[in-house]
């Protein structure tokens, strides 16, 4: 049996803690898929290069407010979809060729715990010092009747296929549902959205997602309250049934893409022969420092959070680095605070408390919320429909949620996350700070001078 000093599960985020301070290390990489993970190959990267495509299209159309009369020719998705992964592919290769060259042993096939820290890959079996657990996730698949008798996609397949469908339902109501939702119909999809719950985006504050979900009602069909009773070939590509409270409803489109949540991926890793514990959700339990049940076992990322974002996972990867290499000085995450933005049309952040949280918390608050069309680049915007909302401690005057519909939102919203993380108060960042006039910014300073 192979025996290593240092073997890492997966090439997400758990490849980014390799620095030349491992060098000395004997190493094994552990990854049955593409290096760089679901970010690079499946997920943030390409999906936002689709998504800032998708943002040209819906400008040249929006264009048409400014008095600029644009025609978008009909995309050409091989072309763009080449484009993405013209960039991506190669780097599987060259991320292998790097990590081999180092001296680093690469298996490609997926590690699975026989013992607590005896790994079987493949034919061999390995035993290390010291593992890092960072398997990931995966789309959850329901099981509504019918989806195993049709070719449907997911968010792993979706940026790959050669076409761009007429009409497609999209089944979630999520992140992944709003963000290709908006790309496929600005390509020209005709598109549906089946969403459980009563409004789109629902973890975000309600006065957000009430707001995404009538703006994404101008643009596709979204039904509410669906259930999605079955699923059934058609001539079409695939008829689908769902139960909503006006009736039911049967659609028919030429693509499915189910996008209802992720899953972690410890049910293939045999956590419990690994001494791994797991909580009710399947996510590896860790201490504050990312240590797990096991000593020597560190986990991080989707495998072990519920986050499922990967400014968090890289922020876990560089604390277990720290810890592995620093043991008599251990660091933790401050991760009250997971910020997160959703690159649909308009964009979406958000950061900490939401108004319904507060309100379930009864925790004391006072709330501005200012529209863009409020500032002078707003106005320049011909905005109508996005705005900035913060929420505030009236004691103590710090900031406790703040979130943001409209453009530039994922980055609107970073001197608001500042603010919070270093403990600001609404008086510091509204007066202490310059805002550019006439930025978008404006728009924050306004709901902090309101609060
Ligand atoms: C479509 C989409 C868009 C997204 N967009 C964003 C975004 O804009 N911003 C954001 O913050 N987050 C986004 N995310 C979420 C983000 O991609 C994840 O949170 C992040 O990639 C998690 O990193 P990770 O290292 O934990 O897991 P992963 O990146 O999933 O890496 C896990 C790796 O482990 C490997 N593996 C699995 N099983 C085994 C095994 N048994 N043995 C060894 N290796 C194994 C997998 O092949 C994979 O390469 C998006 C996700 C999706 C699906
Ligand atoms: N911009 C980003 O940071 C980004 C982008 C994409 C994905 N992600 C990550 O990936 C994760 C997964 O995304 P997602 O969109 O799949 O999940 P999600 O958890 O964001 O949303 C799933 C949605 O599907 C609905 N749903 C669940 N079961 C359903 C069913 N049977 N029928 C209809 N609707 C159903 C839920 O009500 C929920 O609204 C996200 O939680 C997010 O953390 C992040």
């Amino acid at each position: 049996m192979r025996h290593y000093d240092l073997v890492i599960l997966g090439t997400g985020s758990g490849n980014m803690l390799l620095n030349e301070e491992f060098d000395h290390l004997r190493t094994a990489i552990v990854e049955p898929d593409r290096f760089g993970g679901t970010c690079l190959n499946r997920g943030c990267i390409p999906s936002k290069m689709f998504v800032i495509t998708a943002d040209a299209v819906e400008d040249a159309h929006a264009a048409t407010r400014l008095g600029v009369h644009a025609s978008v020719e009909p995309v050409n998705w091989k072309a763009i979809r080449d484009r993405v992964f013209d960039h991506i592919d190669p780097l599987h290769e060259s991320a292998v060729d790097y990590r081999r060259k180092k001296g680093i042993d690469v298996y490609t096939e997926p590690g699975r715990f026989v013992a607590p820290k005896v790994l079987q890959v493949g034919d061999e079996q390995m035993t290390a010092d010291t593992f890092v657990v960072a398997v990931g996730s995966r789309p959850v698949i329901p099981d509504t009747p019918g989806l195993d008798t049709v070719a449907y996609h997911t968010s792993d397949t979706i940026m790959r296929i050669d076409e761009v469908p007429p009409s497609m339902v999209v089944l979630g109501g999520g992140f992944i549902a709003a963000e290709f939702s908006h790309v496929f119909s600005a390509f020209g999809t005709d598109v549906t959205i089946l969403q459980r719950g009563p409004r789109l985006l629902m973890a975000e504050d309600e006065q957000v997602s009430t707001r995404f979900t009538e703006l994404a009602s101008r643009r596709h069909r979204v039904l509410v309250n669906a259930k999605a009773t079955s699923v059934a070939p058609s001539e079409s590509g695939v008829q689908v049934t769902a139960t909503c409270p006006d009736g039911t409803h049967t659609i028919e489109a030429a693509m499915l893409l189910v996008c209802v949540g992720r899953r972690p991926n410890t049910d293939r890793l045999d956590a419990a022969a690994g001494g791994l514990e797991l909580d009710e959700h399947g996510h590896i339990v860790t201490d504050s420092t990312y240590r797990t049940s096991v000593e020597g076992v560190w986990g991080l990322g989707d495998a072990v959070n519920h986050f499922q974002l990967k400014h968090m996972a890289n922020a876990e990867s560089r604390v277990v680095q720290h810890n592995i290499l620093h043991p008599e000085d251990l660091r933790t995450l401050s991760n009250e605070l997971a910020p997160h933005a959703v690159f649909t049309n308009p964009q979406i952040a958000s950061v900490g408390l939401t108004e319904q949280e507060a309100r379930r918390r009864q925790q004391d608050y006072r709330v501005s919320v200012r529209d863009y069309s409020a500032t002078a680049y707003g106005w320049a915007l011909e905005d109508t429909t996005s705005f900035a909302k913060v929420l505030a401690n009236p004691v103590d005057r710090t900031i406790l949620g703040a979130h943001i519909i409209g453009p530039q939102a994922a980055t609107l919203i970073q001197p608001l996350l500042q603010a919070m993380m270093l403990g600001s108060t609404v008086d510091q960042v509204a007066r202490d700070v310059l805002y550019i006039h006439p930025a978008l910014t404006e728009v924050v300073e306004q709901a902090l001078l309101d609060l």
